[in-house]
């Protein structure tokens, strides 16, 4: 057979790695290198030339997006499906193992995945059932230090501590692990450590994998943690083989956890592995190219690398200044629409920023303009209200002692449960050791409630039931639309009448779409519900209902990593935003943005922009900021300035209730816009950014580049009106 189209499209190094023999390896190279595309190819060539069975390999990426591009890559490789092969985030692949071996797990066969926001909550309640004052133990640095610790792969029971403050950490821990335990949930942490423990405690389960995977494949290997790394430690055994593909300039995750030295790690552990290094990078303009590598070479410990590219030069890098965020996804939306009448992809620009609430603001410019787009991650499908309600119903019906599943239902739609009654079944379950749903259920039989109150907790123990029966044999999408009607969630937003309701509504009837369309593998004897939960709490995004429609993509720089687009913006390029305000005091975090910075702009073929507001409302405050200094970092001939062209209009949302059209009138008189730019006697440089009042009074506010934001009275402050 001819194999030689699997070389085909790879230069040299890159043939190399794809077509070595029986090996570990380490391809260790620079952004845009083609380190995913000798991936594939690998995994097409173990399966096409070396005959190894595609259940035989496993190939570890880190999102569900990436893992579905791999495999749709590898299958048009090859000309068949491989369904059977094992390709997925380490998440995934964890869950996969322990729903395998759920008793050896020592988990109920229908344990739960617990998301983020589901574990917080549950924090919160434990952190309340153990009389702790919530304020000063907040939920998230205990979901941190939980996490961080199970990252490290410790139990509560491995934990010594002399530190009072750790000390309760600790006990929250042990307390909340309980809880998880009793109602058969996991956290995303969990999945990983328990599957570590699964492999490194049983024998056979690790013996039957590890003859299993003769190759296992990591994308993306310089955000792996300690658990992650001890997992392919585990399922390589003595003989099996492992090629990881990494690049330390684009570790993003080290704040989660994550060890770049796992690098080096597995050169020391894997001492016969071949190195191959790539580096001339097919994806970005060689304008892009040498900014990326400006802005990197500022970083200290780099294991170092030479890219370089017989790309065109292309455009300069755009670099916009807008006076606040409201300009800036103006002039982003302006520049879309641009791209769009010249016969651009909407799908080919990607809008990328440091935080999730920066998306806000653009999205509204882009619904203003009816520019379609897709979010990922933030605003996942599964993560909206109503659908994690109605998944909540789904997950009280397949397994009553899912607490979590539980507090979110038992009220919702309210039926009179309060939250009185609430805290005397959390007391219950608490004084013995058991569930709500089991401490509900005693209540209700022993009379231990007043009369509406046990009436009220019985009908909804008896809905739960009998939802259990009328969905018994059912296909999903039945069991679905029958919970939604059922548990009268689907009434309660009809009922309401808003556009944001209405929207509710829209997403049920799309999550009743997406079980229609969800296809169940089958596998490890799970039902279709329990993968379609698993499928919800693990996919990010890749649910939304325009998936398929041209539309702009909008991410955080995190969730960019490994993609490409023709056309990127980089929103919000601030000091304090990015790099964020936690990172400016710490050099470690610093670099670390700064690769976050190197990831967003390797992510550009064609075109950069980047942009910054010199003022900005974020979390319901304004701030102040100077231009991002990864600007500065950036070779000035790279670079064309593009400055506000045109003086525009007060933004509604900024007007505040000082305005009148007078006194606009008079600000007009001034001379001075918003936005333009001013020199104050005393404190330098600045931009107008608002004002009040009229005649003689009207005050003028400036956000001065060094003195910061002041309000000065016009007919005193002597401003000269600079550009
Ligand atoms: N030898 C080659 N010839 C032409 N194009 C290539 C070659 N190798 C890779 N490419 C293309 O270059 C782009 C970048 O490749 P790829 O995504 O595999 O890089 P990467 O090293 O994984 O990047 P990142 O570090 O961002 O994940 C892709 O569009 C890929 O198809
Ligand atoms: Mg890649």
């Amino acid at each position: 057979m001819d194999v030689s189209y699997l070389l085909d499209g790879l230069n040299e190094r890159q043939r190399a790695a794809v077509s070595a023999g029986e090996q570990d390896m380490l391809v260790l190279a620079g952004a845009g290198s083609g380190k995913t595309r000798v991936l594939v190819h690998r995994i097409a060539w173990l399966i096409q030339v070396m005959n190894y069975s595609p259940f035989s390999v496993l190939a570890v990426t880190f999102t569900n997006k990436a893992a579905a591009e791999m495999r749709g890559r590898v299958e048009k490789l090859l000309g068949r499906d491989v369904q059977r092969m094992w390709i997925g985030t380490f998440h995934g692949l964890a869950h996969r193992l322990l729903r395998a071996h759920y008793q050896d797990a020592g988990l109920p066969q229908n344990f739960q995945i617990l998301d983020s926001d589901d574990q917080l909550r549950l924090l919160k309640r434990t952190i309340k059932a153990l009389n702790l004052d919530e304020k000063q133990w907040p939920a998230k640095q205990a979901g941190w230090y939980i996490n961080g610790k199970k990252d490290d792969g410790l139990r509560p029971q491995h934990i010594e501590t002399w530190d009072p403050a750790e000390k309760t950490f600790l006990q929250i821990y042990q307390a909340y692990q309980e809880a998880c335990d009793r109602s058969g949930l996991v956290d995303f942490a969990e999945l990983l450590l328990r599957a570590h423990e699964l492999l490194r405690d049983n024998k056979h389960v690790r013996e039957h994998y590890q003859k299993r995977f003769r190759h296992i494949l990591v994308d993306e290997f310089q955000d792996t943690n300690q658990i992650q790394y001890a997992w392919v430690r585990l399922l390589a055994g003595a003989d099996n083989h492992v090629a990881i593909v990494g690049d330390d300039d684009q570790s993003i995750y080290g704040w989660r956890g994550a060890q770049v030295e796992n690098l080096q790690h597995f050169l020391r552990d894997f001492p016969r592995a071949d190195t191959i290094r790539l580096e001339q990078n097919y994806r970005s303009t060689s304008t892009i190219l040498k900014a990326a590598n400006q802005v990197i070479a500022n970083n200290s410990d780099r294991l170092g690398k030479d890219l370089w590219t017989e790309g065109t030069e292309g455009e300069p890098i755009t670099l916009y200044s807008a006076f606040n965020e409201q300009e800036e996804a103006r002039y982003i939306v302006a520049q879309i629409k641009q791209w769009q009448d010249q016969g651009g992809a909407l799908s080919d620009v990607a809008l990328l920023y440091r935080n999730n609430a920066q998306s806000r603001v653009l999205e509204e410019s882009l619904l203003y303009a009816s520019l379609p787009y897709r979010i990922y991650g933030g605003l996942r499908f599964f993560d909206r209200q109503e659908v994690k309600d109605a998944v909540a119903y789904l997950r009280l019906v397949s397994n009553r002692q899912d607490d979590a599943a539980f507090e979110r239902v038992v009220n919702t739609p309210s039926r009179g449960i309060g939250e009185r009654t609430l805290s005397l079944v959390r007391e219950l379950a608490r004084n013995e050791q058991t569930t709500m749903w089991n401490a509900a259920r005693k209540m209700v039989n022993e009379s231990m409630l007043s009369g509406r109150a046990r009436n009220a907790v019985a009908s909804f123990l008896d809905l739960i039931a009998q939802l259990e029966v009328e969905c018994a044999d059912q296909p999903l999408s039945k069991q679905t639309d029958r919970v939604l009607k059922g548990s009268g969630l689907l009434a309660m937003y009809q009922a309401e009448q808003s556009d944001k309701a209405e929207t509710r509504v829209e997403n049920l009837q799309e999550l009743v779409s997406a079980t229609e369309s969800f296809m169940p593998s089958g596998e490890e004897d799970m039902t279709p519900l329990a993968e379609f939960l698993a499928h919800a709490a693990l996919e990010a995004g890749d649910e939304q209902a325009d998936a398929y429609q041209d539309a702009v993509q909008l991410m955080t720089l995190h969730s960019a990593k490994g993609l490409e687009f023709p056309l990127v913006f980089m929103t919000g390029m601030e000091e304090g935003t990015f790099p964020s305000q936690m990172s400016s005091g710490e050099p470690g975090r610093l670099e670390e943005e700064r690769r976050l910075c190197y990831v967003g702009m390797t992510r550009a073929m064609e075109k950069l922009v980047m942009s910054y507001a010199e003022s900005r409302r974020l979390y319901g405050q304004e701030n102040f900021h100077r231009p991002s200094r990864f600007i500065a970092e950036i070779p000035s001939e790279l670079i064309t300035e593009v400055r506000v062209q045109t003086r525009i209009e007060q933004p509604a949302a900024r007007r505040s209730r000082f305005h009148t059209s007078a006194s606009h009138e008079a600000f007009s008189e001034t001379g001075f816009q918003l936005g333009q730019r001013v020199l104050h006697q005393s404190f330098g440089e600045g931009t107008v950014l608002n004002y009040e009042g009229t005649g003689p009074q009207s005050r003028i506010q400036v956000n001065f580049d060094d003195a910061g934001s002041k309000w000065l009275v016009v007919a005193y402050a002597k401003l000269t009106p600079l550009r």
